[in-house]
């Protein structure tokens, strides 16, 4: 049951202070959100891109070394958001946005700690057309409002959204959290749940359906699938390294760019292909309508 939270008062980014027993502290832009027992969440205000994931004292997010953290770009690495458009749209009202849109590019506000215990920890985010450039408002000129809820566990990280229509015009959008899973090697890794399923390969620009259990990564990949049923399962050698679950979000798809990142200015370090996996959950294939006054909630938990 979606429920209409609206977006609250924005609080001041200078709040806060560390605590050596977990909580939330802001500092330069960066929000980080902490557990007692070690782990920690950091998101940049800047595209409200999560930059970090440590459990077990490990980093489970691959950062490009060359990523842009100043604002300046969008993050290479984390968890982008990608809003309201997947890709880059050649016509309709997003043809006018950049690739995946704004919601990576633009500032967030912070709207505050949620919630919190002794194992979890939950911060929203806001953004609105008030965040937007002039310029951006007038290539998209939609009333929205995204809360975006980021909650850290002991064992897993949660990335949701709800979207609100707060005009008068219906308007179609995507939706996609991009996330960059850290693996140790990519050519060991091992992705199931997506036996059966069709999807487009922006690769070649073919469509096809997936005969294998298990999808291995041995050269560039990106691919689409669309109307995915279950759970996806991220494994290295066999033993699995992450559970992506989703709610709402149809769609996942997975991108390693192999050895063509040499082509991406901002990737690093130049095997760094080898350490990382994208399984991106989202709303892609299709776009989703959302009318005056309606509100669409969506989420993803990548388990250890
Ligand atoms: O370089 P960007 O805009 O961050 O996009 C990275 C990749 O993002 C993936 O989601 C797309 O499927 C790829 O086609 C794209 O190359």
């Amino acid at each position: 049951m979606v429920h209409e939270r609206k977006k609250p008062a924005p609080i001041p980014v200078s709040a806060g202070g560390a605590s050596a027993h977990g909580g939330m502290s802001v500092e330069d832009g960066r929000v980080k959100l902490s557990l007692p027992s070690g782990e920690s969440a950091d998101v940049l205000l800047y595209g409200a891109t999560v930059v970090s994931w440590i459990a077990g004292g490990e980093e489970k997010l691959f950062l490009s070394e060359k990523a842009c953290l100043d604002g300046t770009k969008a993050v290479r690495g984390g968890i982008p958001l990608v809003f309201p458009v997947f890709g880059k749209s050649t016509d309709g009202p997003t043809a006018a946005l950049a690739q995946h849109g704004f919601a990576r590019i633009c500032k967030w506000e912070l709207l505050g700690k949620t919630s919190e215990n002794e194992s979890s920890i939950q911060v929203d985010f806001g953004l609105g057309p008030e965040n937007l450039t002039v310029d951006l408002r007038k290539a998209w000129p939609y009333a929205f409002g995204l809360i975006y809820s980021v909650t850290l566990t002991r064992t897993s990280l949660e990335t949701k959204i709800l979207v609100r229509n707060e005009g008068n015009e219906t308007f179609d959008f995507n939706l996609l959290f991009h996330t960059y899973l850290r693996v140790p090697n990519v050519g060991n890794v091992s992705i199931e749940g997506l036996k059966d399923i069709a999807y487009r390969c922006k690769v070649t620009g073919t469509e096809a359906v997936q005969e294998m259990p298990e999808l291995s990564i041995q050269q560039e990949v990106d691919r689409v699938y669309a109307d995915v049923p279950g759970s996806v399962v991220v494994k290295s050698g066999g033993t699995p390294l992450y559970r992506v679950e989703r709610s709402n979000l149809e769609d996942v798809v997975v991108w390693n760019p192999w050895e063509s990142c040499a082509n991406i200015a901002d990737f690093g370090p130049s095997d760094g292909y080898k350490n990382m996996i994208c399984i991106e959950a989202g709303a892609v294939s299709k776009w989703h309508k959302l009318e005056p006054q309606n509100v669409w909630e969506a989420g993803a938990i990548v388990h250890l």
